[in-house]
Formats: structure tokens, sequence, C-alpha cells
């Protein structure tokens, strides 16, 4: 049973959510942009406070509070909630206690409770209200004409953040994954490579690398053609990253050949998973026919001056070694060995 004086919902709530999931921002941190943005809203309006928050299934997220300290609250409490309701006015409540929709609402009602309110709601370019930039008082009051034009121009701006955080995030995404097999690709490799070979010299811990090349992968390509080639490759890139532990990193190296990263792992923690993922590969119900793959395992503590190169030229020997030695199998380093 909803609350008897929760808010109604918006006709189009279903796509709405999923509208505002698509931005990805409940739950995250603080942004000084969004920041920046409320405490201009105080300003500007003269209150104590000034918020934006996001309307989500049940519960109202602040993404940015200015002169409160506040993160979420239950829908039914949410006075956004009923301003988004309709997307294109600016809701202003002179007196929350002389509104029959809040004047038994408890953040209303509460010793120092709200009185005065005024959100703007922050709708996107295909008309969905996600939530609203407001702010509030604990006296009752209006905001003039110049207040109200500046809060209507600020919430356009909150908007425009939303969606400059969105872009920005989608082409980091764009730069840094693999598209055939939605892995990481190489520029994200290397960086992440560099990173942990540094953190891992600075604690002398021993840093794992896989090398994971399909096996006669140019055979297929050649026999079934190149579309089945590709759909090969995002399969074993899914299967090999399911066979990999929640910590290590996998990244698709070029061709036919992948990396895994395996933060503090000497060999001996490495084999098992190396053998894991040799097995998983081997094991998958691949049609038509079957598809393994070969895996060169080295493991270093990074010294200083030694750079992380020598990492991947040990797990690539060995990876050699592998192909040389059959195929389907798990080779690790040992040492230098004449091919
Ligand atoms: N379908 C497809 N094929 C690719 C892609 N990238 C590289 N290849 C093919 O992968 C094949 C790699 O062949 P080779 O390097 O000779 O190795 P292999 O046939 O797997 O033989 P071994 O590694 O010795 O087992 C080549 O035919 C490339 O054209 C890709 O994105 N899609």
């Amino acid at each position: 049973m909803p609350h008897p004086d929760a808010p109604p919902l918006p006709e189009n709530e279903a796509q709405r959510l999923q509208a505002l999931r698509r931005y990805d921002i409940l739950d995250t941190p603080p942004e000084q942009a969004f920041d920046d943005l409320s405490m201009l809203a105080r300003l500007v309006c003269d209150t104590p406070t000034a918020l934006i928050n996001l309307i989500d299934d049940e519960r109202q997220w602040t993404k940015s509070a200015v002169g409160a300290e506040v993160s979420e609250l239950p829908r039914s409490l949410s006075l956004c909630a009923h301003a988004i309701l309709q997307p294109d006015v600016l809701m202003e409540v002179p007196d929350a206690l002389a509104d029959p929709r809040f004047a038994h609402n408890p953040m209303v009602t509460r010793e120092g409770g709200l009185r005065f309110y005024a959100g703007v709601p922050l709708v996107t370019a295909e008309g969905h209200a996600l939530g609203s930039l407001c702010v509030i008082d604990v006296r009752p009051r209006r905001l003039d004409d110049a207040q109200r034009e500046a809060l209507r121009a600020l919430g356009r701006q909150v908007v425009t953040q939303l969606e400059l955080r969105r872009l920005a995030r989608w082409f980091q995404t764009q730069s840094t994954v693999d598209e055939l097999t939605q892995v990481w690709n190489r520029r994200a490799f290397d960086q992440r490579l560099a990173d942990e070979w540094a953190r891992h010299g600075r604690r002398t811990e021993p840093l794992g690398l896989l090398m994971i090349d399909v096996d006669h992968f140019k055979r297929y390509n050649d026999e079934l053609g190149h579309p089945a080639g590709d759909r090969v490759l995002s399969e074993v890139a899914s299967v090999v990253g399911d066979a990999l532990r929640g910590t290590d990193h996998l990244s698709r190296y070029g061709g036919e050949e992948f990396v895994a990263i395996l933060p503090t792992t000497g060999v001996n923690g490495a084999m098992p998973v190396a053998q894991r993922v040799r097995q998983a590969v081997e094991r998958h119900a691949w049609q038509p026919r079957g598809v393994t793959v070969s895996v060169g395992l080295a493991s270093l503590v990074p010294a200083k001056d030694v750079p992380a190169q020598q990492l991947l030229e040990r797990a690539d020997h060995a990876l050699l070694l592998a192909k040389r030695r059959g195929r389907n199998r798990v080779e690790a380093f040992a040492g230098w060995q004449p091919l």
C-alpha cells in the first residue's frame, strides 16, 4: 500500500527511471560542478539550503547538498517527487504547513522543518524529469521573478552537467574497451600494467601475467570465415573473463591474443588460474568445432630500473614454448630457452 500522502507517479515512470539509470550517477560521490551550481542557487535565492535531488524508484537521492547534510530520503517524503510531476513548471511552495500535500510530512512538521520550497525539474532532452534543483528555507516566503528565472537557468545547467558527465564517461569507455570482445584494449592494458608495475614495486610483491593465444586461429578463419572468427574471439574473451578472478584484468593484446594481469600473484598462484583458463576454453560448447588456447605465464617482483616490458617478454617466451610443445597447454617462464 502506498503511503496516503505519497506523491503520485509520473505517467512515463518506467521510461523515466530507465533514463535516470543511463546517467549512472546514483550513489556516486559529490562533484564540484554540481556543488557549484547548488551554491549559486542558494546565493541567488537567498536560502539557507540548496539541493540537487534525483528521484529513484523508492527514494530521493541527493547528488549535491549545500547548507544541509542529506543523502537520501524515502520517496514518499520527497517534495521533489511532486516537482517532477510537472516537468515544465517551477514548483514553489510558499508555506508547506499551509499546503495539504505537505502539511503532515515529517520533513515539514518536525522541529526546524522546512516551510518554503522551490524546485525546478531537471528535464532531459527527451522530456524526462530526473529530479530537481531546489532551494528550501525554514520560514515561509516567496521568490521574486528574477530569482525564479535564475533558478530555471541553473536547473538547465545541472542538466548540461549531467549530459557532459555522461559523454565523458562514454568517451572514456570507448577509448579503453575493445569493440569486438568488450574486454579492455591495448591502451588500457599498457596503462594498467605501468600502474601495477609501479605499485607492486613499491610493495615488493610479485605481479603475474598470462599471455593467452587462440590455437590455429588462422586455420579457423580461413576455413570458416572471418565473421565466424570474430565470434570465436568474442566468446573466448567471455569464457576467459569468467575463468579469471575478480581482481584480474583481462585485455585484448591484439589479433587473437589476450593478456591478463594478475595482481600480487607469483608463479605458483598463477598456474592454477592459467590452467583454469585453458580448461574453460577447451570445455566450452564450441560450434561447429572445438577451440583451444595456449597460455604463457610469468611473474616478477618489479625491481628498480627493470621495465615492465621484461614481464611481457617472459610471458611471451613461455607462450612460444607452449605453442612449440603442442598447444592447448600452459607453460611458465623458467629461464630463456632455445626455441
Ligand atoms: N576473425 C578475426 N581474425 C583475426 C583478427 N585479428 C587477427 N586475426 C587473425 O588471426 C590469425 C592469427 O594467425 P597466426 O598468428 O598465424 O596464428 P595461429 O593460426 O593462431 O597459429 P598459432 O598461434 O601458432 O596456434 C590471422 O589469420 C589473423 O588474420 C580479428 O579481429 N578477427
